[in-house]
């Protein structure tokens, strides 16, 4: 039911990611009208979403739980309903708890014009930050998060 990537989620962006070379990944989002904020466009804090969800993928490649606690984002060029943003990302250093990342968002193809960049950082956090802060969850909930990272990193 994750609103960035949830496959089922009724009305989350469906961003799909790929992992790629070293602690690189690359992840697309469809902008529908669901995603509209002036008319024919996609809206920035949606934009922003997409990024951090992507970013947030990365954390699966080093295997650590980690949440975003600086995201920034640069919209270079509007983004209309209907484009797929290509997004790549990587992280660019770890300094103790905390991950710094980069990205950047392409029209329509993966070399096309960018639209939108990004950084951030993440802090790792001890698995029961989700237990101590969440709402209850199911355990097989956690079980599938935690399963996700073996499926990355076997
Ligand atoms: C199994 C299921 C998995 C499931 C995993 C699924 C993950 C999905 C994630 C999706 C992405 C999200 O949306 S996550 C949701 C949005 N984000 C959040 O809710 C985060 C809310 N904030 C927090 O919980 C907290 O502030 C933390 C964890 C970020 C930091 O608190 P803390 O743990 O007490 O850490 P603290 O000691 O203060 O700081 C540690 C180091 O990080 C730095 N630091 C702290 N906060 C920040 C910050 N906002 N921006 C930059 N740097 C920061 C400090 O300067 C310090 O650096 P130094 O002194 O060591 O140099």
């Amino acid at each position: 039911m994750c609103v960035g990537c949830g496959p089922d989620h009724p009305t989350g962006l469906h961003v799909t990611v790929t992992a790629g070379e070293g602690l690189t990944v690359s992840g697309s989002f469809t902008v529908t009208d669901d995603h509209q904020g002036a008319p024919g466009l996609a809206h920035g804090g949606i934009l922003s979403l997409a990024f951090d969800e992507v970013l947030g993928s990365l954390i699966w490649l080093i295997g650590e739980p980690a949440v975003t606690g600086h995201l920034e984002t640069s919209y270079r060029r509007p983004v209309p309903v209907g484009t797929t943003l290509y997004i790549g990302a990587a992280i660019d250093r770890v300094d103790g708890r905390k991950i710094y990342m980069s990205a950047s968002g392409r029209e329509n193809a993966v070399d096309g014009p960018v639209s939108v960049t990004a950084s951030a950082v993440f802090v790792v956090v001890p698995a029961t930050h989700f237990v101590e802060h969440g709402r209850a969850v199911a355990p097989s909930e956690l079980s599938e998060a935690a399963a996700k990272v073996a499926e990355v990193n076997p």
